[in-house]
């Protein structure tokens, strides 16, 4: 291990992003040379469609040679599909490599981000921002390199449309300039009602996760089952359809004033014609019809990609909303392959000097202060944390373990004060066993430590239900009891210098909690490690070195 204070990860771009559209181009940046050659692609093949237009134009006039003719619809068609082809296949591959780099930086961000931010944010809505955001923005990935090329191809054939009439150009501009701008303002609407759905993906995340977690306890209760699936499940599901659909309804009614718009132009141009022949020519405006009527199919392209963007945007939001949950040391720290593989030295001590740690007030609770407190824990000793229910024992424990950083007050390993960056380092010191804990099966080493395993596994009884193979142990499928044997186990295993435990033996029966207190605790303190358990067990309490009792949130005594 590094010591605190000399290997602060490099400050990052990406620890906090600030808005949706500083995270897409952040997103975008590292590919800026795909997206400017599938831009560049996308404007030739747009270019090539006007000029097609033109040659079209041209020939239905009667004018020019059909050698020619054929030599230029040949090549123009050639340049229009390579460009369209071109810029589609760029764009699809930077939308999957975004999706990708969203994963990635969605899970590290997870990984990194400090354990209080993540207790606030719920686990339903994380689930809810890595399946149905990134799902979201995969979608819009997909219709992307559809809409490079439509955008491409009309803004071509509006750059001939200058070409071919001037006056006429800025008549179609303004008409459709307006509908553009009806269309921007009914969008929003649709947009609100898509933002109103997400926010019930929330809520229907919470209550996928009540039928999974809670399976057992809804198949004895059928008021509470019939209540969830009635009142939560199906009108969270009805409401998020309703308001998509009526997003959706929103974006078609949105979608059918901009056609209305083209409409409105040619109906105009042509009416404008009629009523002054001499003023336009006839063959400009055939021709001009000719342009709109072929924009019409990129353009209604665009619009039905509106609903999908807006999905994407309102995703981002959520997900630039996830990554301000911030780091502790920066870009991805403490996720560098091989990082943390090294042996960990041993602190003579650490203290916690004057920390207290505050949970506010909130519609959610009335708030808990633990502290100001003051405690030394020495290497080697063995030291039982006690106190009623609710009295801080874990928050405290997750303060000693650099889980939570202290709102007031500092921690000393060995008299120097962990500071910021230093945090992921120093909670490499400690291995621990919490009573909400998971069960990690991998990770093991073969050799001396296969052979000290099954050493283990015999010695708590588990040898004949489960064994070490090809660095993972055969099945993690045991009682409660024996689950929490095996995390004692791999806990052993780790070797780190300080082991936690809170309230380890309550599932245990009285002879593993007798092996565990008069044993287990002893072996550890042997090998030199300090152990702090969390602990009711009041007949066993003679076992560790020292005693600390909590009241309320303070030293009691
Ligand atoms: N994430 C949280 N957000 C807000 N308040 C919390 C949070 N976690 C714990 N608390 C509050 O802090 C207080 C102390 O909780 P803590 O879990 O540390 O108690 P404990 O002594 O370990 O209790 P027990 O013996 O029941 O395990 C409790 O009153 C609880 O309501």
């Amino acid at each position: 291990m590094t010591a605190p204070g000399t290997a602060p990860a490099p400050a990052s771009s990406s620890a906090a992003a600030a808005s949706p559209l500083a995270l897409a181009l952040r997103l975008l940046r590292p590919f800026w040379r795909l997206v400017l050659l599938s831009t560049l692609m996308g404007t030739l093949g747009g270019i090539a469609t006007a000029l097609l237009l033109a040659v079209i134009n041209r020939a239905l006039r009667g004018e020019g040679d059909m050698v020619s003719f054929a030599w230029a619809f040949g090549g123009l068609c050639l340049a229009a599909l390579l460009g369209q082809g071109a810029a589609g296949l760029g764009s699809a591959i930077v939308g999957q490599k975004v999706v990708v780099a969203v994963r990635r930086e969605l899970v590290a961000h997870i990984l990194t981000a400090p354990i209080a931010r993540l207790e606030r944010l719920r686990v339903h809505r994380l689930m809810a921002t890595l399946g149905g955001d990134v799902d979201a923005l995969s979608g819009f990935s997909l219709v992307l390199s559809g809409l490079g090329v439509a955008v491409a191809i009309t803004c071509g054939c509006l750059g001939y449309l200058v070409l071919l009439s001037p006056p006429l150009f800025l008549v179609t501009l303004l008409v459709l300039g307006l509908g553009v701008g009806g269309h921007a303002r009914m969008r929003r609407l649709g947009q609100a009602r898509f933002a109103a759905a997400r926010a019930a993906e929330d809520d229907l995340q919470r209550h996928y996760r009540a039928i999974t977690e809670g399976a057992k306890e809804l198949r004895l209760n059928r008021p509470r089952r019939i209540r969830l699936f009635h009142a939560d499940l199906e009108a969270t599901i009805t409401r998020i359809a309703k308001l998509r659909l009526r997003g959706l309804g929103v974006f078609l009614g949105a979608n059918l004033f901009g056609s209305l718009a083209l409409f409105a132009v040619i109906g105009g141009i042509l009416l404008m014609t009629r009523a002054a022949p001499e003023a336009i020519g006839v063959e400009d405006v055939s021709g001009f019809v000719l342009v709109l009527l072929f924009m019409k199919g990129p353009m209604q392209q665009i619009l039905g990609a509106l609903p999908s963007l807006g999905r994407a945007q309102i995703a981002l939001r959520r997900i630039a909303e996830l990554g301000a949950a911030g780091q502790e040391g920066g870009d991805l720290p403490g996720l560098a392959p091989g990082m943390g593989e090294g042996a960990v030295p041993m602190p003579a001590e650490i203290t916690l000097e004057a920390v207290s740690y505050r949970f506010p007030e909130s519609a959610a609770g009335p708030g808990f202060t633990l502290g100001p407190l003051t405690l030394t824990l020495r290497r080697g000793e063995s030291v039982v944390i006690t106190g009623e229910n609710g009295c801080g024992k874990t928050t405290l424990i997750k303060l000693i373990l650099g889980l939570y950083q202290p709102t007031a007050g500092r921690v000393l390993l060995d008299g120097r004060p962990v500071r910021a960056g230093e945090w992921d380092e120093y909670r490499q010191l400690f291995s621990a066993v919490f009573a909400d804990y998971h069960l990690f099966d991998d990770g093991m080493a073969e050799g001396r430590q296969a052979a000290e395993a099954a050493r283990l596994l015999d010695a708590f009884d588990l040898a004949t239900k489960t064994a070490l193979k090809d660095g993972r142990f055969t099945t993690t499928d045991l009682s409660a009891g024996e689950r929490k044997r095996l995390a004692l186990i791999l806990l052993a295993l780790e070797g780190r210098p300080i082991v936690v435990f809170d309230e380890w033996a309550a599932e245990q029966d009285p002879g593993f909690r007798h092996r565990f207190y008069h044993t287990v605790l002893p072996d550890l303190k042997r090998q030199g490690r300090t152990v702090i358990v969390v602990s009711h067990d009041e007949g066993y309490f003679d076992c560790a070195d020292r005693r600390i009792v909590l009241k309320n949130g303070k030293l009691a005594g």
